[in-house]
């Protein structure tokens, strides 16, 4: 019997096997336009074994001509795990009548009970509303014409586009603000936000890359291209940002599970994403000046790897620990108290001169206070 897993993992893996251009969807296509029907194990052990009664055994090489043939006899077919062979055929299947179903047609029930007794995934190919299901983790699921699935695959990437237009954005912002050292934890977290809104429509794209299979090879293509460099940026950014110290120190893995664990309504709150980050999240803070991580300084200088017992006490563009800094891997900060030379006119007043123009990841710029060129830290650690 198969170990329990993630109903979507199971799904998705699920739904790769069965892609166009698989032995198995050719197969289950031809019993589709032959208008028959069929009831398909795919797993074979003790377990599903005591549910099969009459058949005869086959152990052949699956191939879609003899899935379709064998589908005209009344009774399930079992085919192995990987559906590269057909083990037994025309059986009738006599799982727990005790488990409760929502099916109503007799083919269905059992596929839907056998699939919750046995763990394994169950097809059933209905003859008469000329629909695949498949029944798989205590889901239901249909599948869906590859044309119809390309044409969501497209809105979706039209979507994923336009998410990614206003990452790169505030990205660009981000990175100038850091050369700047004016980050608020309000633009920190804006990207934050962003890059897991990009990560979670493209996890929807992926799902009906794998749906698609073969037809979703160019989908495959534009998707990457698209996504090049985002999931490394959603660490870095967590790593920049994390506070250190404090009572209960977070990692970066723990911030990256609560971002995927928020709702869609949660995410479009900074407040919210900032809890993530266990930063503090009142309005007022939000606006306050980011700390970054000691981790913050590209190659590490000794007062970056000191840390600080506070969780507050490093500035967004060199730790006050190691000011003044003993080489050029730390900045000066003009962000925080007691971290360097300040802007006389305050925070706002020092954003307001800042170059408008979007500042790509490795992309140089002349300071508007000093007059050096300078690199945005991320830019510099790529
Ligand atoms: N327990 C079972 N074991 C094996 N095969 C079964 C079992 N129950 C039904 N079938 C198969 O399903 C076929 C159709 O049954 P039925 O019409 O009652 O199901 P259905 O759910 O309404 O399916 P459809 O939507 O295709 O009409 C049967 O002829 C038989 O081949």
């Amino acid at each position: 019997m198969p170990t329990e897993v993630d109903p979507e993992v199971a799904l998705r893996e699920l739904l790769g096997r069965i892609a166009p251009g698989t032995a198995l969807r050719d197969g289950l296509e031809r019993i589709l336009a032959g208008r028959t029907g069929a009831l398909i194990v795919l797993g074979y052990d003790r377990v599903v074994e005591s549910l099969c009664t009459g058949g005869f055994a086959l152990d052949v090489a699956l191939s879609a001509t003899r899935l379709r043939e064998l589908a005209k006899m009344d009774g399930a077919v079992i085919v192995s795990y990987d559906g590269t062979r057909i083990v037994r055929a025309g059986v009738h299947l006599m799982p727990d009548p005790t488990i409760p179903t929502e099916e109503s047609g007799t083919r269905h029930r059992t596929a839907e009970r056998v699939a919750l007794q046995t763990g394994f995934p169950v097809i059933s190919v209905s003859q008469s509303m000329h629909i695949i299901s498949v029944y798989v983790a205590a889901r239901r699921y249909t599948l869906e014409h590859p044309t119809t699935i390309l044409a969501r695959a497209n809105q979706a990437l039209a979507a994923l586009e336009r998410y990614k237009l206003r990452l790169d954005e505030v990205a660009s912002t981000l990175s100038a603000l850091e050369i700047e050292d004016l980050v608020t934890v309000r633009d920190a977290m804006s990207v934050s936000q962003r890059l897991e809104m990009v990560r979670r429509i493209a996890d929807e794209i992926e799902g009906f890359v794998v749906e698609l299979g073969t037809d979703g090879r160019l989908l495959a293509l534009q998707l990457d291209e698209m996504l090049a460099g985002v999931e490394e940026d959603r660490g870095l950014l967590v790593r920049d940002y994390l506070p250190n110290g404090g009572r209960r120190p977070r990692t970066i893995d723990q911030v990256l599970t609560d971002l995927r664990a928020l709702t869609a309504t949660e995410l479009l709150d900074l407040s919210a994403v900032a809890r993530c980050y266990g930063l503090p999240t009142s309005p007022d803070a939000l606006d306050s000046p980011s700390a970054r991580a000691a981790t913050a300084c590209s190659t590490g200088c000794l007062g970056c790897r000191r840390g600080s017992s506070t969780g507050w006490s490093i500035t967004s563009a060199g730790c006050r620990s190691c000011w003044p800094p003993p080489s050029r891997t730390c900045w000066p900060s003009r962000g925080r108290r007691g971290a360097g030379p300040r802007d006389p006119r305050g925070p706002l007043a020092a954003r307001r001169d800042l170059d408008p123009r979007p500042l790509q990841l490795g992309q140089t710029r002349v300071s508007v206070a000093s007059g050096e060129t300078l690199v945005s830290r991320r830019a510099r650690r790529r």
